[in-house]
């Protein structure tokens, strides 16, 4: 797994934990740095992979603006030189990219097959790398997958706990939908996925899936929902307030419906992410009776 302390690779050493016949080893910098290509290849060998999980990524959406040769030698050469290294040690890759490779543009929810539009340098970036992984490994599963919250790191999660401590309103945009997804939930099918290559099953197959929280939601609602658990709990509380995305300026564009239909994905494997209501229970639960709002 690439990243060591990102979301996603500390939600697969934790789901992994303990499970027979399972060994996580994540990889980062200095050992793999994606912007030196020299690195990749000998820190992925010496960990003796059978399959790569490649989730280290150029995550800050408007910093990338800012950026872009920084974003694409991340997110996209440096995402290719991990599923080459992957080809050449004969193993599979499984691929974390994103919704903001859309525009949002669609009605209704997105499948494989709909056309990619990125808004951002950072949805370009991401749309590059999922076409330099499927270049470099004919092995390869991609997920895109959105929104991703969980008790660990930074996210959209952690911030608005942290804003509702100071703060008696939050002003958040309430048109962009999308599926709130948390990393634990990711973590859990990566586990299912490896299963299948290790024992193939019919109707699994590689190629690109969308793999997201069940159900859609626009980001005032889901913060509305975050701060209503925290009560219950007794964490932070604030009133949410609906602004539009004009009234809320940022760097970069965001799609204003990025919702992923995940219907391929749970035809392949069988299974889908919980409902998204359940999952943040889950996070916000955690992060409210361990006090981990602020952890740095
Ligand atoms: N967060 C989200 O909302 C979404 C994320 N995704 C995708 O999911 C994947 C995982 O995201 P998430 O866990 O949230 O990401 P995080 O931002 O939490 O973690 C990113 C990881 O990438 C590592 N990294 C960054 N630059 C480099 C580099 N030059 N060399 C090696 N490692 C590097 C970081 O290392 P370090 O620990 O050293 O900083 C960190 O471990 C990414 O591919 C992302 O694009 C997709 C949809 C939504
Ligand atoms: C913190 C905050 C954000 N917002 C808005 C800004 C933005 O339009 C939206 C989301 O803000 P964030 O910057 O937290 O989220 P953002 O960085 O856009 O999140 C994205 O990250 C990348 C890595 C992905 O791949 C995407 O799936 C998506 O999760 O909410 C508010 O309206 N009010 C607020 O107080
Ligand atoms: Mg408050």
């Amino acid at each position: 797994m690439t990243g060591c302390m990102g979301q996603l690779a500390l939600s697969l050493a934790e789901q992994a934990f303990g499970l027979p016949g399972i060994e996580v080893v994540s990889i980062g910098r200095p050992h793999l740095d994606l912007t030196r290509p020299g690195t990749i290849f000998p820190a992925i060998e010496r960990s003796r992979p059978d399959l790569v999980v490649s989730a280290a990524a150029y995550t800050a959406v408007d910093a990338a603006e800012d950026d872009p040769g920084l974003a694409f030698a991340i997110n996209a050469a440096g995402a290719g030189a991990v599923a080459e290294a992957a080809a050449r040690l004969g193993v599979p890759v499984i691929h974390i990219s994103t919704d903001y490779v859309f525009d949002g543009a669609r009605k209704g929810s997105y499948v494989e097959s709909d056309a990619p539009a990125p808004l951002s340098v950072y949805g370009a970036s991401k749309l590059a790398g999922e076409v330099a992984v499927a270049a470099a490994n004919p092995r390869h599963v991609i997920l895109r997958t959105s929104w991703v919250y969980s008790p660990f790191g930074t996210n959209f999660v952690k911030t608005i706990l942290r804003l509702a401590e100071d703060c008696d309103e939050i002003a958040i945009v309430s048109d962009q939908y999308g599926n709130p997804t948390s990393a634990l939930d990711i973590a859990e099918a990566l586990l299912d996925i490896a299963d299948f290559f290790a024992q193939p099953r019919p109707g699994a197959a590689f190629g690109l899936y969308h793999l997201a929280g069940t159900g859609a939601v626009n980001r005032g609602d889901f913060a509305r929902h975050v701060l209503a658990v925290s009560r219950v709990y007794g964490g932070p509380w604030a009133d949410i307030r609906n602004v539009t995305t004009a009234e809320f300026p940022a760097k970069a564009r965001r799609p204003a419906n990025a919702s992923l239909s995940t219907d391929s994905f749970t035809n392949a494997f069988g299974r889908a992410l919980p409902a998204w209501q359940q999952s943040v229970e889950v996070s916000v639960r955690r992060l409210v009776r361990e006090n981990r709002i602020n952890p740095r």
